[in-house]
């Protein structure tokens, strides 16, 4: 009997992905650090702040390392306020960038770093009606979850935890119901600390995750983003293989009669 192990593809706003993790760009100990760590992630998605980048310099620090075919830049808003600092800054990314897909991110609250969600809806909102390919980075609500379906983003991003807090999947029951309601990809997105943690989300049913600081900040970051590589297919490919469910008491895995008797 021959099985057939691989997993189907992500696809968002009609493109289509191999990889199901995203990484981010921060924190590494140098750009040529980052560029080793990312290639061996496999990532295709790969998020980049738009105050990080020089955009007046065509031969940016940042922008040189990330120069692979096989990265799609994603352009970020950390660092704005409210949705019309967003609408600026995706405005500057589309122009300097060549893009018109957005990690839209509000987050006023520098200690938490927890997004605004009035802001981000009203921001989508504008941001879809302009043309922008949005991916909203949210708390793990699922009633926001699907007002923003309704207004047109591409793919929804609820987080795990707090960004680079690394305690991993601490909003998981919520996450169970975004992912069971969602008509749009979901991207766990922040906190995922260990391999194990983006695993257990792709086991739920999540599309996909993104990764930043667990990987940055390892120990061996190159190494780590491998180790994020194997555990986001190994959990993609549990969940399309149907996980065995959870029972209360035991259950022999072999008869416990034949041979007594
Ligand atoms: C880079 C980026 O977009 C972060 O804001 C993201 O949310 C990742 O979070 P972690 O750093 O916790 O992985």
């Amino acid at each position: 009997m021959t099985t057939d192990l691989h997993t189907q593809p992500l696809v968002i706003a009609g493109r289509t992905f191999g990889s199901r993790l995203f990484t981010g760009t921060g924190k590494f100990g140098s750009s040529a650090l980052m560029e080793a760590a990312l290639l061996a992630s496999g990532s295709e998605l790969v998020t980049v702040a738009l105050k990080r980048v020089n955009v007046a310099d065509t031969q940016d620090e940042l922008l040189r390392h990330l120069a692979h075919p096989q990265f799609r830049l994603l352009p970020n808003t950390s660092g704005v306020r409210t949705a019309k600092e967003a609408v600026f800054a995706a405005q500057l990314a589309r122009e300097a960038l060549e893009t018109n897909w957005l990690k839209l991110e509000i987050h006023p609250d520098p200690k938490y770093l927890l997004p605004d969600p009035i802001e981000t809806l009203r921001a989508a909102e504008e941001l879809v009606k302009m043309g922008f390919v949005v991916l909203p980075y949210i708390h793990a609500d699922p009633v926001l979850c699907k007002r923003l379906e309704e207004v047109g983003v591409a793919a929804v991003m609820p987080l795990g935890s707090p960004i680079g807090s690394n305690k991993g999947l601490l909003t998981r029951e919520f996450l169970e119901i975004i992912i069971g309601q969602s008509t749009v990809p979901v991207v766990v997105d922040a906190g995922l600390g260990a391999p194990s943690h983006a695993a257990a989300a792709l086991e739920m049913g999540a599309d996909a995750v993104l990764v930043n600081t667990a990987i940055a900040v390892a120990g061996q970051p190159v190494a780590m983003a491998h180790a994020f590589r194997l555990a986001v297919e190994a959990g993609r490919i549990a969940y399309e293989a149907r996980l065995a469910a959870p029972v209360a008491h035991a259950a022999a895995s072999s008869p416990l009669t034949a041979f007594l008797d």
